[in-house]
């Protein structure tokens, strides 16, 4: 095997999955084969732990000694016996729900790092916690956040590396400005702290770096709004170099005009930053998506691992970020390699091989400087988002969970002021269809797609056609397989070599989550997170719903005769809803749809449509309906619902209930129409 295989800690033990993309590298592939594609249609179900929150799961579990420790929404903790799925201890951050507002996208959380009898967890609410992995009793707790009124969270998985644990952050729809801080493993003492992007300028650079990269921003806005470039994902490092790489995110605003006068590169957006772990010393950078516009965020997983270039072994970082081109670059220089288009894209006609720099379709793509909406590929939710790829050495195949999507950018004249619990982007927030017919026009074009990118020719071996977007990461075996659970409810494996299918299992709910597998006593597992939720199944709810997969989370561990029994997979059936009557005039209507779509859509479903984890207001109950305005002031905070009593005016509310009341009847009308729903009527 490649030296790429080494993992970092417990590097003895094969059957472990001691990190989170396996090795430093991160090419989540294991050399376990006991299960392959002569037997993998032999895979039964060992056991099932059922998370106590029906509510997205992301996690890639860790499993060190026998235990497997996973995560579950607002960043719960859970010990798990790795053979017989006995829960050993759990621990809850106690998250306040409320601070749901200031997520983008669903109470997500990528799971734990693991090492030395510890446990760290990057909680949501700007937490880095370390337990004991024996009791899962607090050992310490530091708060990483800058600045406690910005809106800033936490989803990413932290990394260990040497003696540091490294966190970042997310929060760069909101406004924020991006960085990311090493601690000590030990005792929580902070060790450095790396900005992604300039600060206030009267305040003094932090660093060299700094006044660097402070020369590709202009304008007096950028950081008052933040700038962006937040490190919410991606992190891999390369024990030989002794590199540390950050994959850092969009530009703070979207907008290119209103966040730095549509000129520069505005560093480190959008880029693959590689960093000294001790240290934090910048050592090179390599920027995707120069001065982006459309939430192009190169956070996405970074895989580092050695590649035939030329007939020669060299190190290599490899990334496929949402701007819809796979990279590969030099892993000690950063030096540009070589570049292939895996996605639909209309924003760049290519990347020119000898500079590494995008050819931008000004065309297609720039809606800032004539103020012309403008429809790119892809849209915000990329070509491929977080959900992990991975990397078989014996294929020589990354296999990327790809997807096809779109976005009608609308700018905005004039920027908004940061507010807390309020989206701030520049644009006007994207619009979905409100109509059936319209949702499956989209959908015809949102697609996903399992594809196997052979990443030294820069082209496409196999692709399987998703119904959906947003489907599970992947994992590869030496068995020859690949794994992957699916936005509609399956978990599948496939040949690497060849794509065929080979095993297919329903399960409860939407997979997203990048799967693993271990051996313990000669045995080996396939564990696969399952819990639909994320930024594309509650925002695009009218896209998401379509998977009719509901809420129903659950971590399940296969293998070979495995005899536990499998729970009821139900699906979604839509109902009629019976709304009161809508009582407002057309101008109070339009009025909450605005509002509803810049304060309530990024959790409710833009245009009012939601997959139902996170509440379908459609289907909203009578008893609802008139707490409607406590709900609004914080009543049910507790359970996520944020309180917008500082934010919204009494009137406004009024609007936007009435706007939710005018979908339902609208939704209603459409099930009669077309016979779409069951005939039961709801109360
Ligand atoms: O810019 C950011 O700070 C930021 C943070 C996050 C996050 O923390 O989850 C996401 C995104 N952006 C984002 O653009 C995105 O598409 C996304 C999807 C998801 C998810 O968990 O499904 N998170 C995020
Ligand atoms: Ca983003």
């Amino acid at each position: 095997a490649p030296a790429s295989t080494a993992p970092p800690v417990n590097a003895q033990v094969a059957g472990d999955w001691p990190a989170h993309g396996r090795n430093a590298g991160e090419e989540r592939y294991s050399p376990l084969a006991a299960i392959n594609n002569e037997n993998v249609n032999e895979l039964g179900l060992a056991w099932r732990f059922k998370y106590p929150l029906d509510r997205v799961v992301e996690a890639t579990p860790i499993i060190a000694d026998g235990v497997m420790y996973t995560t579950g929404a607002y960043s719960m903790v859970f010990a798990l016996d790795a053979k017989t799925g006995e829960l050993l201890w759990e621990y809850d951050p106690k998250v306040w729900r409320g601070v749901q507002g200031r997520g983008c996208c669903d109470a997500a959380n990528r799971g734990v790092a693991v090492s030395q009898g510890k446990v760290y967890l990057g909680v949501y609410d700007g937490r880095l916690e370390a337990l004991d992995a024996k009791t899962g009793k607090l050992l310490w707790t530091v708060n990483t956040l800058i600045d406690a009124d910005r809106n800033y969270t936490i989803s990413g998985a932290p990394r260990v590396v040497k003696d540091k644990v490294i966190i970042g952050n997310g929060g760069a729809e909101f406004g924020v400005r991006g960085y990311i801080t090493a601690y000590d493993m030990d005792t929580g003492k902070q060790a450095w702290r790396f900005f992604t992007v300039p600060g206030d300028p009267a305040k003094g650079d932090e660093s060299e770096t700094i006044t660097m990269i402070r020369k590709t921003w202009h304008g007096d806005q950028y950081w008052v709004q933040g700038g962006g470039g937040t490190v919410w994902d991606s992190m891999a490092y390369d024990p030989d170099l002794d590199l540390l790489y950050i994959g850092v995110g969009n530009g703070s605003f979207w907008n290119y005009k209103l966040r730095s006068e549509a000129k520069g590169d505005n560093l480190f957006v959008s880029s693959i930053v590689a960093l000294r772990p001790t240290t934090g010393e910048y050592v090179w950078h390599y920027q995707t998506t120069p001065g982006d516009a459309w939430d192009y965020t190169a956070t996405q997983h970074i895989i580092v691992t050695t590649l035939p270039i030329d007939g020669k072994d060299r190190r290599v970082v490899m990334q496929a970020p949402k701007n819809g081109f796979f990279y590969v670059l030099d892993a000690a220089s950063g030096q540009f390699i070589s570049a292939g288009k895996f996605g639909e894209i209309t924003w760049a006609k290519d990347i020119d091989p000898k500079t590494g720099r995008p050819i931008v379709d000004v065309e297609a793509a720039d809606y800032w400087t004539n103020s012309e909406p403008k429809t790119v590929f892809p849209g915000s939710q990329g070509a491929h988002n977080w959900p992990p790829m991975s990397f078989n050495p014996q294929t020589g195949l990354v296999y990327i969970p790809q997807q096809v999507t779109m976005e009608h950018f609308v700018p905005q004249e004039t920027a908004s002021a940061v507010q807390t619990g309020v989206p701030n982007l520049g644009i006007v927030t994207p619009i979905v269809p409100e109509t059936l017919q319209g949702i499956e026009e989209l959908a015809q074009i949102y697609r996903g797609n399992l594809v196997a990118w052979d990443p030294v020719k820069q082209e496409e071996r196999w692709r399987h056609a998703h119904e959906h977007i947003h489907n599970g990461g992947t994992l590869s075996t030496a068995g020859n397989l690949v794994f992957q659970g699916t936005a509609d409810g399956r978990v599948v494996a496939y040949a690497a070599d060849t794509g065929d299918k080979l095993w297919e299992q329903p399960v409860t709910s939407g997979a997203v989550a990048g799967p693993v597998t271990y051996s313990i006593d000669g045995e080996q597992y396939v564990a696969f997170n399952v819990g639909w939720g994320g930024a594309f199944a509650i925002t695009f709810g009218a896209l998401a719903q379509r998977t009719r997969v509901v809420p129903d989370s659950n971590l399940y561990v296969f293998k070979l005769g495995g005899k536990a029994e499998l729970p009821p997979v139900k699906r979604r059936e839509f109902e009629l809803p019976s709304p009161p009557p809508v009582t407002a005039d057309a101008a109070t209507l339009a009025q909450g749809k605005t509002l509803f779509a810049n304060h309530c859509g990024v959790c409710h479903g833009l245009a009012a449509i939601g997959s139902d984890i996170i509440p379908d207001l459609r289907y909203l109950p009578e008893q609802k309906h008139k707490d409607f305005m406590p709900i609004i002031y914080g009543l049910q905070s507790h359970k996520g619902m944020p309180p917008f009593g500082e934010i919204l005016e009494q009137d406004d509310i009024e609007s936007i209930h009435q706007y939710i009341i005018k979908r339902s009847h609208d939704w209603r009308q459409e099930m009669l129409d077309t016979g779409e729903a069951s005939a039961v009527e709801t109360k």
